[in-house]
């Protein structure tokens, strides 16, 4: 019997196990989830964003206008910065992150202080924006290179039905 040729690539399995990690989010607009992969493609972090440890929801605000202290802005912890912090104890040296937003300016700092050598982005709908300007301008010349994801299907289905395994 010939083995399977449908399999997911890579790609299409670290941005699939970042996009799971944004279920976890509980911001109301925007979930993203991040994935870091070592040189011999096993998963060393993966997080999404979220408030930090021990700040509630209940006491936080997930508003994205009004005073600047009643948002969410200055609290939540980007996806990339928790998948960084999340990592399982090791030296992220010429890893790689897959993350489903482009990185910001800081959560870029991070990537480049932590030796991530690729990010690999889903959406860049922030293109053209200051923060997006700033973030590129440090990976590239800090030469971390960046690209979108190859998918070759438009999603994957999971199924929690014992039937379907
Ligand atoms: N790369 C990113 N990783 C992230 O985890 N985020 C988070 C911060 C906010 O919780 C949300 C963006 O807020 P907004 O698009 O609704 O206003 O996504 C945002 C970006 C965008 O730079
Ligand atoms: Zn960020």
């Amino acid at each position: 019997m010939a083995g399977r040729t449908d399999y997911i690539s890579w790609d299409e399995y670290f941005m699939g196990v970042a996009l799971l990690s944004g279920l976890r989010s509980k911001d109301p607009s925007t979930q993203v989830g991040a994935c870091i992969v070592n040189s011999q493609n096993k998963i060393v972090g993966a997080g999404y964003n979220g408030l930090p440890m021990g700040c509630s929801d209940e006491d936080f605000p997930w508003e994205k206008t009004g005073d600047f202290l009643q948002t969410k802005y200055p609290y939540v912890c980007h996806a990339e910065l928790n998948a960084i912090l999340n990592n399982i104890g090791m030296d992220l040296t010429g890893c790689r992150i897959y993350t489903a937003l482009f990185p910001c300016n800081e959560c870029s700092k991070a990537i480049i202080q932590s030796g991530i050598k690729e990010v690999i982005f889903l959406s860049d709908k922030y293109d053209g924006t200051h923060v997006s300007i700033a973030s590129k301008r440090m990976l590239d010349t800090a030469k971390v290179s960046y690209r979108k994801v190859e998918a070759k299907r438009g999603h994957i289905q999971l199924s929690f039905d014992e039937k379907d395994v």
